[in-house]
């Protein structure tokens, strides 16, 4: 995979992949994709263009399936979707029962029902005229040609008209999108960051968990999806529905899955989660309850204009309070790391928010600071540099490869290298730990692509604007980081590659 033209290039097309993964059907969950050979971290396993166009409007703006689904059906009346896209939406989950046996017979039981479609699809483009009034356009292949394992008359999935109850199902339930573009990718690539919704078919058929391995992005119409942890051989490869959401407790979590896409989630993380001692639970219900309540998100959105740190000292106290009594509560069952960090996920909001507020300075005055979830102005004398170290470890355990995860591993590095001698281990791992998830999200990239992904990545102001980048305003900071990461870059992509070769 040439990731560095598709990075910077918006005229490279990668064109379709398929990594180590072959559908089949998931107990419980109608089909998935399973990992047909061990796959580390960083490999590519899919990248597919969407059905039709993806829909694009101005960065922010929050793009709706149901906007999609006016969309695709005005493509349709417009004769700009083919009978090879109508069979793509009908090869996809539709809302009934997922392990019913005649649903793979008729949705496609194997992706290479999928890349038949897409095979019509291109003969079809080659050949036009060819193509009138023949299924999908093209000669219909010799029994030769045909493709042994496809069991789904993909022609016959093609040819009526989708009606709207067809459309808004597979739109609800496989649709994809965000409300800006790749943080890294789209600056080098010269476009605007841009909200983007779309069905990406091979995409849709992930299943979820709430502690996903892989992470899933757009570059230009393409959707990629990275392996975000190493996948074992016969395991399943997972994406994650919630958004934010990922990081509430388990009721919320699995009554949104319920309510959006109708199944009960039985992950991992939900079923270690359910099995913790009563109290643990209660602290992370109240530690959440107490960070989302709406008196603290009163506070916490007006006192920082006001650069007035004690007005949120009682909110601070109480939020120290909650996440002492969850560590305590954890420790006390002996509960195993990745579960406490599960569960400090479910409760993130509050270990979030105390970080925020003891970053502020203590001084009131005209400290030039903006809200407390957008701060603009200088940067701070930092209370805690490893206070973003700690985040990003968190977040890692449930959206390795994220926005967040990246951003919160960019902010660690640039606090540690300000914070403490270039020898010091703490900025040795704080720099590992960045080029790591910039390398799980983007693959191996070349250390030239790597270096500007990064930068392009601390330039961005406007998604996280949660914590002001320490070293943006200073120089000296991003100097000294620049530095570090041009010496590991290519060690830590070698590391990486070497370890999934193992
Ligand atoms: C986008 S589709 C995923 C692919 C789908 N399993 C298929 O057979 O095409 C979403 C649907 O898959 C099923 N599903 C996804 N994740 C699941 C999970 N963790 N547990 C149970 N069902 C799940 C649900 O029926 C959900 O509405």
């Amino acid at each position: 995979m040439d990731y560095d033209r598709l990075y910077t290039q918006p005229s490279f097309n990668p064109g379709r992949l398929v990594g180590p993964i072959k559908l089949q059907p998931v107990p419980g969950k109608g089909r998935g994709l399973v990992a047909d050979r061990e796959v580390p971290l960083a490999e590519t396993l899919l990248v597919v263009e969407p059905v039709g166009t993806a829909l694009a409007a101005p960065e922010g703006r929050e793009l709706l399936p149901h906007h999609l689904v006016a969309a695709l059906d005005n493509m349709a009346a417009g004769g700009r979707l083919t009978a090879a896209d109508r069979a793509r939406l009908r090869l996809l989950y539709d809302g009934s029962a997922p392990d019913s046996p005649t649903s793979a017979r008729v949705r496609g039981a194997s992706l290479e029902d999928f890349r038949k479609v897409e095979d019509k699809l291109r003969r079809a483009a080659e050949a036009p005229k060819k193509a009138k009034g023949k299924g999908f356009g093209a000669p219909a292949p010799t029994a030769a040609a045909t493709p042994a394992a496809s069991t789904v008359n993909t022609a016959a999935l093609g040819e009526a008209p989708l009606t709207a109850a067809e459309l808004q199902a597979m739109v609800a339930f496989n649709s994809w999108g965000n409300s800006y573009s790749d943080l890294g990718a789209a600056p080098l690539r010269k476009e605007p960051s841009e909200a983007v919704i779309g069905v990406w078919p091979e995409f849709a058929l992930l299943n979820h968990s709430c502690a996903p391995n892989t992470v899933a992005f757009n570059v230009g119409q393409h959707l990629l999806v990275q392996a975000a942890a190493d996948i074992g051989q016969g395991q399943e490869a997972t994406t994650c529905y919630l958004g934010d959401l990922v990081q509430a407790p388990r009721e919320q979590r699995r009554s949104w899955l319920k309510g959006s896409y109708g199944f009960d989630c039985e992950c991992e993380r939900c079923k270690a989660e359910k099995a913790v001692p009563a109290e643990v639970s209660a602290a992370v219900t109240a530690a959440y309850e107490l960070a989302t309540s709406e008196q603290a998100t009163k506070l916490a959105t007006e006192a920082p204009g006001r650069s007035d740190r004690a007005a949120l000292r009682p909110l601070e106290e109480q939020l120290a309070a909650a996440t002492e009594r969850l560590e305590a509560a954890m420790e006390a069952a002996g509960l195993e790391e990745r579960l406490r960090q599960w569960l400090r996920n479910s409760a993130y909001a509050a270990y979030f928010t105390l970080a925020v507020i003891r970053d502020l300075p203590d001084a009131s005055g005209p400290g030039g600071l903006g809200g407390l979830f957008g701060r603009t102005g200088a940067a701070a004398p930092f209370g805690d540099p490893e206070a973003p170290t700690r985040l990003a470890g968190i977040v890692e355990a449930v959206a390795p490869g994220s926005d967040l995860h990246l951003y919160l591993t960019l902010e660690a590095l640039s606090r540690t290298a300000e914070a403490y001698d270039r020898e010091d281990p703490r900025v040795a791992e704080a720099t590992k730990a960045c080029l790591r998830a910039h390398i799980l999200r983007y693959g191996v990239v070349s250390d030239a692509v790597l270096r500007a992904l990064l930068e392009a990545r601390s330039r961005t102001q406007h998604y996280l604007g949660r914590i002001t980048l320490a070293s943006q305003s200073e120089g000296a900071g991003t100097a000294l980081a620049g530095s570090l990461l041009k010496q590991t870059a290519a060690q830590a992509a070698r590391e990486l590659a070497g370890a999934g070769s193992e």
